[in-house]
């Protein structure tokens, strides 16, 4: 077995009846699905091998009990895995853009049912009812994730794109850092921006094949950011190496956006992966850790902090294109914006966000907030976390969300609509990191603390 890592954190949902936790593990010992190394899940049930990526069984049904894997016939049967995940030619698909990039737009095409990119004249496959994607501008192809139509099953891949505002925010905090070389973990606007800006040196890492119809064999790597997968193996392992050597210059910053949901724990692992080979590759000494932008949403913050105590959540809220409820559109759009923050261990000042008037420095705290963030005195800090201005409570002693009133009888801020004293309604926030999603007797903050026996209300 490889070896263990100390760390066995919460499951995300604890609201279900069974938790399930991620054992966080060297993965090469673990049986392989098509989408790379499967993780290691431990629930009351037992512990069990299972898909890294599918959050839903029917796309990968791949599920092993440990106890199993230790079985001849088990490890025998698995082994076709190796074969039945498919290479990616990417040679192949470089030379073929070259073939379409010099024929004039109206001759280039994409065919979003067979996920091809062709040369019209020469091609009589794509039939009538396929859906074809024609002309094609030279914009076109080096920006394809504008216009690739988005993949349907959201439950793996839920690509959702950032707006303009969002992609040059972005590049802005990486030049504030002086950092010129980008991973870009699942962000391939971020990438497709930094190759036209001969300020950045780029390198996508993301599970969406398409790209490579798009990108040069060495500025798209297949990978899976939940197992920290490349599955191109070693051709695609010594351009990621390359990459980083060649970041000894200029710096390097992970921009990472995984889908929605995904989960915390082998996202930090990962990120600690590609932290040891930073440090190894790049000759940073023990203590420096790889700079990292990763999106994901403001109730992550304590799943996150708890085991990446490094990282720091900022309020700029990210806004998304093909996302309505995401994108900043005042009345039309969410009432209180994007819910998708930074986490980072870059400066939160460097955030600069001077030009846009929706945010506002706060002089205490020492980086931009969102104009409607008040700085509590008490709390000693802006504590809003959805964009909504928080109030303090005396006898809680911590902020809470305007919607939140004291109740007396039940002892703590509660939710006004709908409380009845003594019930925990289902959209009710945790009583001790204010989040949706789980309630205090399972909050990953008070991990190890005692728990308190439940008081009925008469
Ligand atoms: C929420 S979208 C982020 C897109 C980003 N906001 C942008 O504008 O470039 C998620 C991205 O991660 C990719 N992705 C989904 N699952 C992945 C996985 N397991 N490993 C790597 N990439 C993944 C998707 O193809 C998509 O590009
Ligand atoms: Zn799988
Ligand atoms: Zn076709
Ligand atoms: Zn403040
Ligand atoms: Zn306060
Ligand atoms: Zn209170
Ligand atoms: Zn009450």
């Amino acid at each position: 077995m490889g070896k263990k890592r100390k760390f066995e954190t919460k499951p995300q949902d604890t609201q279900k009846s069974s938790p399930v936790e991620v054992v966080i593990e060297d993965l090469v010992s673990h049986p392989l699905c098509l989408h790379g190394p499967t993780l290691l899940f431990s629930s009351e049930k037992g512990r069990y091998f299972a898909c890294s990526l599918c959050r839903n069984k029917k796309d990968c049904t791949v599920h092993i009990d440990e106890e199993d894997w230790q079985k001849e016939n088990v490890k025998k049967r698995n082994e076709k895995y190796y074969s039945l995940i498919p290479k990616l030619d990417k040679s192949s698909a470089w030379s073929n853009l070259n073939e379409v990039k010099s024929r004039h737009s109206s001759d280039r095409a994409y065919c979003n049912t067979c996920q091809e990119l062709y040369i019209v004249s020469q091609s009589r496959k794509h039939i009538k009812d396929h859906r074809v994607i024609t002309p094609l501008s030279d914009e076109q192809l080096a920006n394809p994730s504008a216009w690739l139509p988005a993949l349907e099953n959201d439950t793996v891949e839920a690509q959702y794109l950032f707006s303009k505002k969002s992609v040059s925010t972005v590049l802005g905090i990486l030049r504030n850092n002086n950092i010129k070389n980008i991973l870009c973990i699942g962000t391939p606007s971020i990438h497709e921006a930094a190759q036209s800006d001969p300020e950045f040196n780029s390198l996508l890492l993301d599970f969406d094949t398409r790209h490579a119809q798009f990108n040069h064999p060495n500025k798209f790597l297949w990978y899976n950011m939940f197992n920290d997968y490349l599955f191109n193996g070693n051709d695609d392992e010594k351009v990621l190496k390359k990459f980083f050597k060649s970041s000894r210059e200029g710096g390097l910053c992970v921009v990472m956006d995984p889908p929605f949901g995904g989960r915390v724990e082998p996202l930090v692992h990962t990120l600690r992966e590609l932290s040891a080979t930073y440090r190894k590759l790049c000759d940073k000494s023990e203590d420096e850790t790889l700079p990292v932008l990763w999106a994901f949403p403001y109730f992550a913050e304590p799943y996150i902090r708890n085991i990446m105590p490094e990282m720091k959540m900022h309020d700029y809220q990210i806004e998304y294109e093909n996302h309505k409820k995401f994108h900043n559109k005042g009345k039309s759009g969410r009432k209180f914006g994007s819910p998708v923050r930074f986490f980072t261990n870059l400066p939160l000042l460097t955030i600069d966000l001077s030009n846009d008037k929706n945010y506002k420095l706060c002089d205490k705290c020492k980086y931009w907030v969102a104009a409607t963030n008040k700085h509590c005195a008490k709390c000693k800090e802006c504590t809003s976390k959805n964009g909504m201005t928080y109030k303090h409570c005396n006898t809680c002693k911590r902020c809470v969300k305007p919607t939140f009133f004291h109740c007396e009888e039940c002892g703590r801020c509660c939710q006004q609509k709908g409380h009845v004293c003594g019930v925990v309604v289902e959209s009710q926030s945790c009583y001790n990191c204010r989040e949706k999603g789980h309630k205090k007797s399972n909050c990953p903050q008070l991990e190890g603390t005692p728990k308190k026996k439940k008081r009925v209300h008469a």
